[in-house]
C-alpha cells in the first residue's frame, strides 16, 4: 500500500538530475518494456464505416488514432508550443501556480501519484471549467503571456468538446443507441491535464505516469509525436508502445464508457514512458457527463430479455470520488455482482 508521507511530495527538479534518485526508481524493472510498438486502430471521421470500425477499436483496444477530426492543425500546434512554454518556466514560477492541497486545478504531480510509493518522471498541470486566469497571471505577469496560455487554451477546449460530442455520438450508435442519447452527455465539466515527461537519465526505471484507467467517458490525447511515451495494455495482456500518427489524436475509453457498454468494452489501462533525450509532451482533454447525469447502462443493451444490468448507476461526482479513494478497485465497486455478493455474505452471515 502506498504511504501517506508520499501525497506530499516536495519539489524536485527533473530538468536538472544527471541520475534518477531513488524515490523515483521503480521495479520490477523489465516490467517497462513493452512487448512491441503499434499503430492503434486509425479511424477516419469522415469515413461512412466510422461508426463499425469505432466499435471494434473500443472491443479490441480502448483506443484509437482519429484522423480527419477537423481540429486545425495550427491550433493543435499552439496547444502545445504553450504546454511547453508553460513547463519550461523555471520551478520557482511554476509553484506559484501549485494545486492546492486538496484542489484540483494547478501545478503538481499526477493525482495518482499518491498510490504509488515510488515517484513519476514527469509534471502535470491540471486546468478545470475554463482557462485559468489567475494561475496564468501568477505564472506569466505579462498580459501578452497569460492571455495566449488562455485563450489558446479555451479556443481548444471548446474545439474539444465539439470533437468529443461527435466521438460520443458514433461510439453510443455502434452500440445501437440512437445518436441523440449522446446529447445527455453533453455539456459536462471540461478538465484538461497537461503533461511534461522531461528526458531521463536512467528511462529503464523510471515512470512518467503509472498504469491507470480515465474515469471519463473518453480522454482525447494529443502529443508531441517524436517520441513514444504512451502505452496501452491489449486485452492479450501485451504492454504495446503507441506509435505517434502525426496529425491524428488518440482516443482512450473511459470507465464511463465502459460502463455505459455494460462491460462490453473496457476502460484502457495505459501508462507513459520516458525516454533518454527526448521531452515529452501531452495535452488529455478528460469528457466526462454533467455533473447531474446518472450514467448507466445503456438501455438499448440490458432489461428484460436482454443481458442483466452490469453496473448501478452513478453520477460523475460520487465515480471520482471512489476512483479517489479506491483508484482501480472503483469500477469493481459499483458492480452489481459485487453488491450482490456481499449482500449474500452479509445475510449468510446473519444466519450463521
Ligand atoms: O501522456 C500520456 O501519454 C498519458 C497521459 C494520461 O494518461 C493522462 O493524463 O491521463
Ligand atoms: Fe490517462
Amino acid at each position: 500500500m502506498p504511504s501517506l508521507l508520499t501525497t506530499h511530495h516536495h519539489h524536485f527538479d527533473l530538468h536538472s538530475a544527471d541520475s534518477l534518485p531513488d524515490s523515483y526508481a521503480w521495479t520490477p524493472l523489465d516490467d517497462h518494456r513493452s512487448d512491441g510498438q503499434s499503430h492503434l486502430p486509425i479511424i477516419d471521421l469522415d469515413s461512412p464505416d466510422a461508426v463499425h470500425s469505432i466499435g471494434l477499436a473500443c472491443l479490441h483496444w480502448g483506443a484509437f488514432h482519429v484522423i480527419n477530426h477537423r481540429i486545425p492543425p495550427d491550433l493543435l500546434h499552439r496547444v502545445l508550443s504553450e504546454t511547453t512554454r508553460l513547463f519550461s518556466l523555471p520551478t520557482h514560477r511554476k509553484l506559484l501556480a501549485a494545486r492546492s492541497p486538496d484542489g484540483v486545478s494547478g501545478f503538481g504531480p499526477a493525482r495518482i501519484s499518491r498510490f504509488f510509493d515510488k515517484r513519476f518522471w514527469s509534471e502535470g498541470f491540471t486546468i478545470v471549467g475554463g482557462p485559468p486566469m489567475d494561475h496564468a497571471r501568477r505564472l506569466w505577469p505579462d498580459r501578452a503571456d497569460h492571455t495566449s496560455f488562455c485563450e489558446t487554451m479555451g479556443e481548444y477546449e471548446k474545439a474539444m468538446e465539439d470533437l468529443t460530442g461527435r466521438l460520443m455520438g458514433l461510439a453510443l450508435a455502434s452500440l445501437g443507441l440512437d445518436k441523440r442519447d449522446a446529447c445527455e452527455f453533453q455539456g459536462g465539466l471540461a478538465v484538461m491535464q497537461l503533461n511534461s515527461y522531461p528526458a531521463c537519465p536512467d528511462p529503464g526505471r523510471a515512470m512518467g505516469l503509472a498504469a491507470h484507467t480515465d474515469s471519463t467517458l473518453l480522454t482525447v490525447l494529443h502529443q508531441t509525436t517524436d517520441s513514444v511515451g504512451l502505452q496501452v495494455l491489449h486485452r492479450d495482456g501485451r504492454w504495446v508502445g503507441v506509435l505517434p500518427v502525426p496529425g491524428a489524436l488518440v482516443v482512450h475509453v473511459g470507465d464511463l464508457l465502459h460502463v455505459i457498454s455494460n462491460g462490453r468494452w473496457e476502460s484502457v489501462v495505459h501508462r507513459a514512458v520516458v525516454d533518454r533525450d527526448l521531452h515529452r509532451y501531452s495535452v488529455a482533454y478528460l469528457c466526462g457527463p454533467p455533473s447531474h447525469v446518472r450514467v448507466s447502462p445503456a438501455s438499448a443493451l440490458v432489461g428484460p430479455g436482454r443481458e442483466a444490468a452490469a453496473y448501478r448507476p452513478v453520477m460523475w461526482g460520487e465515480y471520482l470520488g471512489l476512483k479517489a479513494r479506491l483508484f482501480d478497485g472503483a469500477l469493481a465497486s459499483i458492480s452489481v455482482h459485487n453488491m450482490q455478493n456481499k449482500i449474500k455474505t452479509k445475510n449468510n452471515n446473519r444466519l450463521e
